[in-house]
């Protein structure tokens, strides 16, 4: 378990307390790398069950909202941490890195003429290289076409003109926006996808998770994952949110204050009136790094925000699910979100917690703003305050790569607030910031030499991305600062790591 500090540097009103303790059920099962799909084990799960399970008794058992969402989709009454599953999966996603290899798997074990279980909950995105001349990267994208043509997928959102991203209506941008932006996710579901930052979705009150090519194989051809019900640390985030804090600095604060492997095979619940008053796209932010913690999975309780924000993209019917009251969670940690002070991450791990205003020695030589987890329409929203707040120009090169179409489209036509009508794409033009780049995961995981804002030199990059490994961006000794779009924009006007109150108070 993780070491708890107890340090006063950031001010908050912290307590931990541990509920219980499942640790004997954590072992993981020992798998041989080569295994192959039993044809018994596979008609098996996917005959339906003739045994409907027991209805009587009268003692209650309580559940957490990961756990309900486990039984229901596993057609369970009541099931504990530790135990396996058959799930039934109701979204599978995947993207142009990983699903090649997973259709291969597919392919192998269910046969060349095989058709997957639901062409309608297969969601194929290419985003991850795309703008690039590199021709494996290219090749990927045609494998992920050729194999949607063939098995007659739904949602498929392709790219064929690189040169030119908006004469691709279909083409979306970083999956995990693109799945939000397109109403795929949705509270009381269990979607999986072969990308670790799948957990994104968890904000929306949805068990979502990264799985593996060989697991996404199998999916493709059932419908069904074998899961270990994770048990659940519950964070709940109190107090008035600071406004030069936002949801980064939430999710910094939380995995340095539990270390990069303090939540591994959990699930990571966010409750509190914090969390309550975030929107959707700062929920995402908060879910999609749970994975930096080693969590299984994020999630935070549908409520009104959610559904507002789900009424014009999705008809489909949905059935949120909450924790009982009595749940058993085998931590809670406590945070005062008010007293919080912006944050980074310092080189080279997520965890590398710091506070902005103690790392204003360190010069910096760019600025990325960007990626699943800093690319949405409020994180440049939230950039753009700072550069006009400031009325400068920045000092060291500010690349910005809009996660999806929709919020590149959103920077060139919302009005930022308090601007007299400048749209972001004008208050970036006038603090000197690069032109707003084609949507893509562009240099967020290096990608090929000739990505956009890739890091080609050992340079030191503050970040609104979600990994700071080195090579993570491009060169293996590059420096990169996580942080908000509120600390990357006040840094990317001084050449400096800099906290943003030196610009929004
Ligand atoms: C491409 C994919 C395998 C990878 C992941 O799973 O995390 C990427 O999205 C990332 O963020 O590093």
């Amino acid at each position: 378990m993780a070491s708890f500090s107890t340090s006063s540097t950031y001010c908050l009103s912290k307590n931990v307390v541990f509920l219980s303790d499942f640790s004997p059920l954590y072992q993981f099962p020992t798998q041989s790398p080569r295994r192959r799909f039993s044809k018994k084990i596979v008609s098996m799960i996917t005959q339906p069950s003739s045994r409907m399970p027991a209805t009587t008794g009268s003692v209650k058992s309580w559940m957490t909202m990961t756990e309900k969402l486990l039984a229901r989709t596993s057609e369970k009454l009541h099931v504990v941490p530790g135990e396996n599953l058959w799930v039934n999966v109701d979204v599978l996603m995947t993207n142009d890195i990983t699903g090649p290899g997973a259709i291969g798997v597919f392919k192998r074990e269910f046969g060349e003429n095989a058709k997957v279980w639901d062409r309608e909950k297969v969601v194929v995105i290419p985003d991850h290289y795309i703008f690039t001349a590199d021709e494996r990267a290219n090749r990927n994208v045609d494998t992920l076409r050729d194999f949607c043509n063939e098995q007659n997928i739904k949602y498929f959102y392709d790219i064929k003109d690189l040169g030119n991203f908006q004469a691709n209506p279909d083409y979306k941008g970083v999956c995990h926006i693109a799945l939000a932006q397109e109403g795929h996710c949705r509270p009381g579901e269990v979607l999986v996808g072969t990308d670790s930052h799948t957990c994104t979705a968890g904000a929306f009150g949805q068990f979502a998770s990264g799985i593996g090519n060989t697991d996404a194989g199998f999916v493709l051809g059932t419908g069904k994952i074998l899961l270990k019900v994770p048990p659940t640390i519950r964070f709940v985030l109190d107090g008035e949110i600071p406004n030069y804090i936002l949801a980064k600095d939430l999710i910094l604060q939380v995995i340095g204050e539990i270390s990069v492997a303090g939540a591994t095979y959990k699930t990571m619940e966010f409750v509190g009136t914090a969390v309550e008053s975030l929107t959707m796209e700062e929920r995402i932010t908060l879910c999609n790094m749970v994975i930096e913690a080693g969590g299984k999975n994020g999630v935070i309780p549908a409520d009104k925000t959610t559904y507002d924000y789900l009424k014009d993209k999705t008809t489909v019917h949905y059935e949120p699910v909450y924790s009982d009251e009595q749940a058993r969670f085998l931590a809670e940690y406590h945070f005062d979100i008010s007293k919080l002070e912006p944050l980074v991450a310092k080189p080279h791990s997520p965890g590398n917690r710091a506070l902005a205003r103690e790392c204003e020695d360190v010069k910096i030589d760019r600025v990325y703003i960007g990626s699943c987890t800093g690319g949405k329409t409020e994180d440049f929203m939230a950039a753009a305050k700072v550069f006009l707040a400031s009325g400068k120009k920045v000092k060291v090169p500010t690349f910005l790569v809009p996660a999806t179409q929709k919020v590149w489209m959103d920077l060139y036509t919302i009005p930022v607030p308090e601007s007299g009508g400048k749209t972001c794409s004008q208050i970036f033009e006038d603090a000197g910031c690069g032109t707003p780049a084609s949507p893509s995961c562009g240099a967020c995981m290096g990608g090929p030499r000739d990505t956009h804002a890739r890091l080609n030199e050992p340079q030191v990059c503050v970040s609104t991305t979600n990994r700071n490994f080195p090579g993570r961006m491009g060169h293996k000794e590059g420096q990169i600062y996580l942080a908000s779009p509120y600390t990357a924009a006040a840094s990317a006007l001084t050449g400096h790591v800099t906290d943003p109150r030196n610009f929004l108070q």
